[in-house]
């Protein structure tokens, strides 16, 4: 049984102002929360396209769209090639595309999928279950300069040289294999007084190894990027981020793109002639109410952030 609790499920669906005859896509379709209801939003002769990179994600999905089929697409793909995807269906343009990212609980869940610092597991973390990199190889193979910046950029932990450290000891003595001798090692790493506080002492690093392991953030960056150059004019995108590395790159690319006249101060009239692409709808992101943060531990770090493609 896939159980999902989708966050922010009429903000992010709302956000994207749904046309009944209008073409959608659904980068992060999961428990298929956001993508049935913008389904149950669309009329005849429109089209939702709905792509996941875990093949467990797509097969409970399919149950649960199934009375929406005719007018949904589901792909097995990594988001990252959205506009091959779209090219491929014939596709040149299209009126919104959301993303609620990170991992859906059914992966957090699944135990074997080693995603858990809670459960015993080998080092997988890996999202499409095809794909050749797994947590193994990033703690056994890599050099430990490479580990250690990994978890000090993607998992914010202070104390990543330390853990890179205890990490490359032990694996010169055998493997280290599953997700619970990696926690013994992380808890190693860090001093005992640190280890007492801001939550469990692997969160950070698991998170970090995650991140490498299914190379999300440049994933993320590139996927925004082109689905915004994808948005018909009035076209939306609505975006979900757990933490603050996906929330930057979101804020920042909308910066990027909703950035008019690029010229130096004080020139008479502008030459460079640049027209903003996107308008920011949310100025600050939309977080979850006190009662879905109280009902859902998951939504606690959500945050929302909608934009809007401007005519040429
Ligand atoms: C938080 S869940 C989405 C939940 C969904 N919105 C719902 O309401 O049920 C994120 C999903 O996105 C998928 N995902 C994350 N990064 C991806 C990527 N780069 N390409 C394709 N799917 C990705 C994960 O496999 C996971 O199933």
């Amino acid at each position: 049984m896939f159980h999902h609790i989708t966050v922010l499920h009429e903000e992010a669906v709302d956000g994207l102002n749904i046309k009944p005859g209008g073409i959608y896509v659904d980068c992060t379709l999961g428990g298929a929360g956001h993508s049935s209801l913008i389904a149950s939003r669309l009329t005849e002769g429109a089209r939702l396209i709905s792509i996941d990179q875990d093949d467990t994600a797509l097969a409970a999905a399919r149950e649960r769209l199934a009375p929406y089929m005719d007018h949904v697409t589901l792909v097995k793909s990594n988001f990252r090639r959205i506009k091959q995807i779209l090219h491929d269906l014939h596709i040149t343009q299209v009126d919104g595309v959301l993303f609620d990212l990170g991992v859906s609980s059914p992966q957090l869940d699944e135990a074997e999928r080693g995603f858990s610092y809670n459960a015993e597991a080998a080092l997988d973390m890996r999202m499409d279950q095809q794909q050749e990199l797994t947590a193994y190889t990033i703690v056994n193979e890599w050099e430990e300069s490479e580990i250690a910046s990994i978890i000090f950029k993607y998992g914010e932990e202070k104390f990543a040289r330390r853990i890179a450290r205890e990490i490359c000891l032990e694996r010169a003595r055998k493997p280290i294999e599953t997700t619970e001798e990696l926690v013994e090692l992380i808890k190693r790493g860090i001093p005992a007084p640190a280890r007492r506080t801001g939550g469990h002492p692997a969160k950070r690093t698991f998170q970090a190894i995650r991140i490498a392991v299914n190379d999300e953030l440049n994933a993320f960056k590139e996927a925004l990027e082109d689905s915004i150059e994808m948005l018909a004019p009035g076209g939306r995108t609505s975006v979900i981020t757990f933490h603050s590395l996906e929330d930057r790159i979101c804020k920042q690319t909308y910066q990027e793109y909703s950035k008019g006249c690029i010229c130096p101060p004080g020139l008479p009239q502008c030459a460079c002639g640049q027209k903003p692409t996107l308008k920011i709808l949310t100025r600050k992101p939309i977080i979850p109410t006190d009662v879905e943060q109280e009902e859902n531990r998951r939504a606690r770090s959500a945050k929302l952030r909608v934009a809007e493609k401007l005519a040429k």
